[in-house]
């Protein structure tokens, strides 16, 4: 089996101590020759690396090298897989997007609403120069993105690049789903096989099936509406955060009993009751900074100490593991299926053939080959296209450095009704991401060509 060369760009990220217990549960079937750490910031980078450096002693001794740098040419030199996960602006503009969401008493949220939007602005920039970066040093390499949001940032990435067959944006969040419906079910997560559409954060699962071909879906259905439905993946099944939004999914499915909702749905369905559960002075953020992220820093921080991991309570998870497999069946074209982002291109026949949607494939040597969908009925039409507009209209705003794409932008979602609030929050926006976002520009010509 051919050893792998895996660069992690954003190593310090609070994901990366798990995504190396997964390279090491993973490294019988993703075997690794070296492993190189690239991120912007020296001292985030410097914890993880130093403690992964002591774990991969211990527990990866048959790696070749292990080395982390912020130096894009050394890191990118002949990558074979590139796993990317960073956050412009770090979780100090999460929690900016979410408290000035919070404050017009709208949705407040990483990935939705006027919070994913000023984060998607903030994404694509140096989501576009990465990719730059490493084509110009390893023009063959598997870019497996998690970066959100990850729906705006695939819109980006296949704008412009669109010749690039070897970039995947992939969520974990329908596995995660997904493992809660194999413990309902009393299956092995790895053993269901899911009937799935939508755009990224804004899907449904139709159909749940094993490998056997028995279909579930209702028996599921049942006893999620009257037994409940709660997260049950290690990194979030304690997280109160996380068990009420797996409730509010079980609410969303007596409310629209037809298909499985993605979790993200419940801000766009409901996203008045989102504003009053939330506290503007302690957002989700916050709560990462003083929850996982310490967590993580500590744990390095005693690894590095004691120079053993020895005695750590240190676990895979199914964020590192899905890349993991995912990158596993592309590099031996094992077919597997995975539910990923594509172009459309006539997979749900009535949207647009640009779109990109999520939607189970299989991961092939040559890339992701979709299932077909076939027509979707009205309902979800007609919530992806505002959505999919959306999208497009932040993606728009960014290229075109466009003030009124942006106001277009966030008035055709969900979370934002009134016109004259849209105006308020994206000025607020801007000043607080002056740093980041391109400088967007008054104009009121017609987007008619
Ligand atoms: N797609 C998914 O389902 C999924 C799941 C979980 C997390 N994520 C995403 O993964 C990313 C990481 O999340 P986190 O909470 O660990 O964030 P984090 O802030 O802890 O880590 C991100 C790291 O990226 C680095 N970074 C920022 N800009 C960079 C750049 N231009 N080049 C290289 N490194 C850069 C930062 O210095 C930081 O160390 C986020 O985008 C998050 O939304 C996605
Ligand atoms: O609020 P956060 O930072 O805790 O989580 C935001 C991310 O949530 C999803 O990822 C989950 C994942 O579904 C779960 O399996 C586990 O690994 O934890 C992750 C984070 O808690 C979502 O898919 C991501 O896009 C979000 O960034
Ligand atoms: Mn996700």
């Amino acid at each position: 089996m051919r050893k792998q060369r895996l660069v992690v760009v954003g190593s310090g990220s609070t994901y990366t101590m798990g995504m190396m217990m997964s390279l090491i549960a993973e490294k019988e079937r993703f075997p690794l020759k070296d492993v190189i750490f690239y991120d912007i910031d020296e001292q985030r980078q410097e914890r993880n690396a130093r403690a992964t450096e002591i774990l991969f002693k211990e527990r990866y001794p048959e790696l070749e090298s292990f080395s982390y740098t912020t130096e894009k040419e050394a890191a990118f030199k002949q990558a074979d897989f590139v796993f990317v996960q960073i956050r412009t602006g770090g979780l100090a503009m999460r929690e900016q997007d979410e408290q000035i969401s919070l404050k017009h008493r709208v949705v407040g949220q990483e990935t939705c609403g006027p919070g994913g939007m000023a984060y998607g602005l903030r994404s694509i920039g140096d989501m576009v120069e990465l990719v730059n970066d490493v084509r110009r040093c390893s023009p063959e390499a598997w870019i497996l993105n998690y970066t959100n949001p990850a729906a705006i940032v695939a819109e980006a990435l296949n704008r412009e690049f669109p010749n690039d067959n070897r970039i995947l944006n992939i969520c974990d969040m329908p596995i995660a789903i997904m493992i809660s419906y194999a413990k309902i079910l009393g299956l092995d997560v790895w053993d269901i096989v899911p009937e799935y559409f939508g755009l990224n954060h804004f899907g449904w699962f139709t159909k749940i099936f094993d490998k056997e071909g028995n279909d579930h879906t209702e028996r599921l259905k049942r006893l999620i509406m009257e037994t409940g439905f709660t997260p049950e993946d290690e990194a979030i099944a304690n997280d109160l955060s996380w068990q009420k939004t797996f409730e509010q999914a079980r609410q969303m499915l007596i409310d629209f009993p037809e298909f499985l909702p993605n979790t993200y749905l419940q801000y766009y369905l409901y996203p008045e009751a989102m504003v009053e559960k939330e506290d503007p002075n302690r957002t989700r953020a916050r709560q990462v900074i003083e929850g996982r992220q310490k967590h993580v820093h500590d744990l390095c921080d005693r690894i590095i100490e004691k120079e053993t991991a020895e005695g750590e309570d240190l676990h895979v998870d199914i964020h590192g593991v899905f890349m993991i497999k995912a990158a596993e069946s592309l590099a031996y074209n094992l077919n597997e299926r995975f539910i990923v982002m594509v172009e459309n291109n006539g997979v749900i026949p009535n949207l647009p053939a640009e779109a990109m949607v999520e939607v189970p494939a299989l991961l092939t040597s040559q890339g992701p080959k979709p299932f077909s969908i076939g027509k979707i009925p009205t309902f979800y039409k007609g919530l992806i296209e505002g959505q999919l507009a959306y999208e497009q209209l932040v993606v728009d705003a960014y290229f075109e450095e466009s003030y009124q794409k942006l106001i277009q932008a966030l008035t055709v979602n969900r979370t934002v009704v009134n016109a004259s609030k849209v105006k308020e929050i994206v000025d607020d926006l801007i000043i607080a991401n002056e740093k980041y976002w391109p400088e967007l520009k008054k104009n009121t010509d017609s987007s008619f060509k």
